[in-house]
């Protein structure tokens, strides 16, 4: 699913009006039909509404919304900041007013601000994608008194919180902190940032009916991952397969202390499908590897601590992925390894955790990487590769650049972990919660990749794909177990069931 910027969503506004053809007001009752439909579904018509509304067409659909509440027997009533509003937003005044006199309150200074009842609702239509700068003054003060009251009533913004951008950061700036948020058509970008989590509160996409040719042929730089997208990429396996088919998968993992990592990436590469799977450890992790999967291959370091050789007898004809970094540790000899392994090899591979902080010590190596290899940094990882930024909006600039400059796909792991690909696109991926944020699941990442690799599958489909898998397989793994219960292996038993249910 395309993310659209403020700009692309108005173009799309302007070219359903002229090519359905529709007039904006009807497409604007259009909007907030499909809001009052939600809102019927969800609250019944015992609890008053209170909308407050902008000047601009985001008010517009709050007044159109206070008309068609009225119309289903709920108590409705629209606060409406004074002043140049736009022609839609008039239109609306007006039908409102002919069909139910009475219900339009000036909003001229936070005094106005109406008291609530308690089982009041406050709908937040002040300011859409609109919105173009910072607010400030009374207004701020409005932003704030919704957000006061938001512990003791229900908070639902239109299309966006007032005072996020959809395309900027609004670090330090008032937004309101909304319950839901009923947002037009698509995603924005700001929905999927971090530093924006507390504003949106749960976000629902509600069709608005703009006109699928423009959806569909305009090219989009951020997407939001969908099982259509899924569906597309993954290749269901050919009967007449063998295990050769399917390629041999290198892990190079674990040093003392951390063999659990190397076991972890190889369990999780052997149940993505790969055919093969090697893990090269340390001496110390042999009979751990050997007794832990005994469907894996174990090769081990003249080193009975680190990894110090692995890049002896590695060569692309016998392997058809690494992944590099679970538990590797960053001894000196490890990366004197890794430096020759990056000369050696030169197919895509999967680099992370401690190869990435090899990398993060010696950024030369970041060059000898093969294009197309698979980057998967979490926040801190990414601060120590690429430096620090100041808001997230930087951070997914920086983030792109660097792919585009290297040639390699960077995944920044999160709450919508980000894609970045070489020819700057960016895909934000929904699935996965909070309980993955535990020791262990980046390892079982790792592993996934790699496996999706030594399929044959492409880069960007290898991490589009084992990124949602893995995703999907926590989220299942939380639903029985609890977040706070699960562990990483849970989310490799799961695996199966992400493959029969989330493809
Ligand atoms: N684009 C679409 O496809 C559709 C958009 N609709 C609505 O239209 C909205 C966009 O409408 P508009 O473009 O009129 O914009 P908004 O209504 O979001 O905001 C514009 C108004 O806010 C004022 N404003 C902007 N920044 C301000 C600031 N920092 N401080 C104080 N005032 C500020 C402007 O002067 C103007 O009055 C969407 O968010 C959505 O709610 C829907 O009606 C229907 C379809
Ligand atoms: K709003």
């Amino acid at each position: 699913m395309k993310i659209f910027s403020a700009a692309q969503i108005r173009e799309a506004d302007a070219y359903t009006i002229q090519h359905e053809p529709i007039s904006s007001v009807d497409l604007m009752e259009r909007a907030a039909a499909a809001c009052t439909g939600w809102i019927e579904d969800h609250f019944p018509p015992a609890h008053p509404v209170y909308i407050i509304c902008g000047k601009g067409n985001n008010g517009g659909d709050g007044l159109a919304i206070v008309r068609q509440l009225l119309e289903k027997g709920y108590e409705a009533n629209a606060w409406l900041l004074t002043g140049n509003a736009s022609a839609d937003n008039l239109a609306n005044q007006a039908r409102l007013e002919q069909r139910f006199p009475g219900h339009i309150h000036p909003l001229n200074d936070v005094q106005e601000f109406p008291a609530i009842a308690a089982d009041g609702i406050i709908i937040d239509a002040l300011f859409g994608t609109g919105l173009n700068k910072p607010v400030e003054g009374w207004l701020a003060g409005v932003i704030h008194r919704i957000n006061d009251l938001r512990t003791r009533h229900t908070v639902i913004a239109i299309d966006m919180p007032s005072g996020l951008q959809a395309d900027s950061s609004s670090l330090h700036t008032p937004v309101v902190q909304a319950h839901y948020t009923l947002s037009f058509e698509t995603y924005k970008l700001a929905f999927m940032l971090p530093e924006n989590a507390v504003f949106g509160g749960e976000i629902h996409v509600l069709p608005i009916g703009l006109h699928p040719d423009f959806l569909t042929q305009t090219p989009a730089r951020f997407h939001l991952t969908d099982q259509e997208t899924i569906r597309t990429i993954y290749q269901p396996r050919n009967p007449f397969g063998h295990k050769g088919t399917y390629g041999h998968a290198l892990l190079i993992a674990g040093s003392y202390g951390k063999i659990g990592a190397a076991l972890l990436a190889t369990r999780a590469c052997l149940r993505a499908g790969a055919g093969l799977v090697s893990a090269h450890v340390p001496g110390c992790g042999y009979e751990i590897m050997q007794l832990g999967e005994p469907a894996a291959m174990c090769v081990t370091d003249a080193d009975m601590q680190h990894s110090t050789h692995f890049h002896l007898d590695i060569n692309e004809a016998k392997y058809n992925s690494i992944g590099i970094g679970p538990g590797l540790g960053t001894h000196q000899q490890t990366a004197l390894a890794l430096e020759k392994l990056l000369d050696n090899y030169p197919l895509p591979m999967v680099l992370d955790a401690d190869a990435l902080n090899i990398i993060s010590v010696y950024p030369y190596l970041l060059y000898k990487i093969p294009k197309g290899s698979l980057l998967t940094p979490h926040p801190k990882e990414f601060e120590r590769l690429f430096g620090a930024t100041a808001n997230q909006f930087e951070r997914l600039d920086l983030l792109s650049r660097k792919s585009v400059e290297t040639g390699l796909y960077i995944l920044l792991k999160g709450r919508y972990s980000t894609i970045a690909c070489p020819d700057g696109s960016l895909y934000f991926n929904p699935t996965g919660n909070a309980g993955m944020a535990t020791g262990g699941s980046g390892d079982v990442l790792t592993g996934i990749l790699t496996a999706m690799l030594a399929q044959g599958y492409t880069p960007k489909a290898a991490i589009i794909l084992g990124v949602w898998l893995h995703g999907y397989a926590g989220d299942l793994a939380a639903a029985r177990l609890s977040q706070e219960a699960m562990t990483a292996g849970d989310i490799i038993h799961h695996l199966g069931d992400a493959f029969l249910q989330g493809i």
